[in-house]
């Protein structure tokens, strides 16, 4: 019989799986608010003004296709480390940061697991708040960490449980690992206000916790790049040793190019030098070394001073859009369509997501009956909505809430 008869049929991926549910559906009122993926107010993909300069740039330059150094493109790496440390980061400056670049941010988070499993020398248990990223959970689990939970995300008051979070802190045994959304938390849009990170940051400190900062959205929340920041450099300058995970798909909407970093804050330059070396014998078995195109494309832009200042407009920019949309929504939802419940969490929340709260069997007559997709627990990309299909949305939200 065939090797793969006892290959069973796996469920589709609860984010990506909305994607390929809504190709499907051929209603021209559909509307797909599944993969965190922005879209301009016409609903396309949007190609930032500042990535299409550079790569004409690179395009003019014919640069050649060698391979990479296992630790990726180092024009790169290291000005994505500035972008998140900030230029005058004393850990930079004192060369005590390892830097690789990675398959984006779920590659950066993948290295970072299992460089975890095989180095750190405490607990091998990595706390993940409630909820996460649906695919945090895999990608510790499979490279060789226990991952469990803490209190997060409070739906009395659609809001952070800070108590509950502080507590499971508190509890969790001496050294265990934690991973803190930096900015923008997916999928409740919720973020600590900067006086609780600071708490979170003594409470870390206290129990000797290690902090794994996931950064996918650095200046696509607020807007700012410094200000989305703020925790990793807050508790940098606090004495953490901090590992952290950056993407570039979203605010450099470098997607499917797959751009990201993966660094860790070390002691010393000679003990950077160690760690390098043990990043590369993770590395070179996973995939050897990185692709060039993105890296190159996200090095030209953080390198070239006008370039970058030009991008940084455009990340205001989309995280503008998407702050608007917010507004208008409750607007909509509130006084246009007397939608009963309190909708006030939608212009609270920041960055890429809303959760609005529906519940699986609403998110589920909205697919089936409105043509609207979402993940199961009502989690909606904001940046699928636009003047044109807003009010449509609003509707059809009142509709199966009622
Ligand atoms: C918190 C968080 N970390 C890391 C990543 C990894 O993104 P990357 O590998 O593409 O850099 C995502 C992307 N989450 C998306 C936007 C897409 C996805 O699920 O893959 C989401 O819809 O939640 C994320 O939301």
């Amino acid at each position: 019989i065939s090797a793969w008869a006892a290959v069973p049929q796996g469920p589709p991926d609860p984010i990506l799986g909305i994607t390929e549910a809504f190709k499907a559906d051929k209603d021209p009122k559909k509307i797909n608010l599944g993969v965190g993926a922005y879209r301009d107010d016409n609903g396309k993909p949007y190609v930032l003004p500042s990535v299409q300069k550079a790569e004409d740039i690179l395009a003019a330059a014919k640069g050649d296709k060698e391979y990479l150094p296992i630790t990726g493109l180092a024009d790169f790496t290291g000005a994505a480390a500035k972008l998140a440390y900030g230029a005058d980061s004393a850990a930079l400056k004192e060369g005590r940061i390892a830097v690789t670049q990675s398959i984006s941010g779920t590659g950066a988070l993948r290295i970072g697991g299992a460089f975890l499993a095989k180095h750190y020398p405490h607990s091998k248990t990595i706390y993940l708040p409630v909820p996460s990223w649906g695919n945090h959970t895999p990608i510790f689990r499979d490279s060789g960490l226990e991952v469990k939970g803490y209190r997060y995300f409070d739906k009395k008051t659609v809001g952070l449980d800070f108590e509950g979070l502080v507590e499971d802190l508190k509890n969790a045994p001496e050294k265990s690992i934690v991973l803190l959304h930096a900015c923008a938390h997916n999928p409740t849009g919720v973020d600590p206000t900067p006086e609780q990170w600071k708490k979170i940051s003594d409470v870390i400190q206290e129990k000797g916790l290690f902090p794994f900062f996931d950064m996918a959205y650095q200046g696509f929340a607020s807007g700012n790049t410094s200000r989305d920041a703020f925790a990793v450099r807050y508790f940098v300058e606090q004495g953490h040793q901090v590992v952290l995970a950056q993407s570039f798909a979203k605010n450099m909407g470098l997607y499917a190019e797959r751009v990201g970093a993966f660094s860790i804050v070390t002691s010393s330059p000679e003990e950077k030098a160690r760690v390098d070396s043990q990043l590369k014998i993770v590395i070179r078995p996973m995939y050897s070394n990185p692709p060039i195109h993105g890296a190159r494309v996200a090095g030209t832009i953080l390198n070239d001073a006008q370039l970058y200042t030009q991008w940084e407009g455009e990340v205001k920019g989309m995280a503008d859009r998407i702050i608007g949309m917010r507004d208008t929504l409750y607007n909509k939802l509130t006084n246009d369509y007397k939608t009963p419940g309190e909708w006030g969490h939608i212009k609270s929340q920041i960055g890429m997501f809303s959760f609005t709260g529906l519940r699986p069997e609403q998110t589920k007559a909205l697919a089936e009956k409105a043509h609207i997709y979402m993940t199961h627990d009502g989690r909606i990309s904001m940046a699928g909505l636009n003047a044109h299909n807003l009010d449509y949305f609003a509707e059809s939200v009142s509709a199966v809430v009622k």
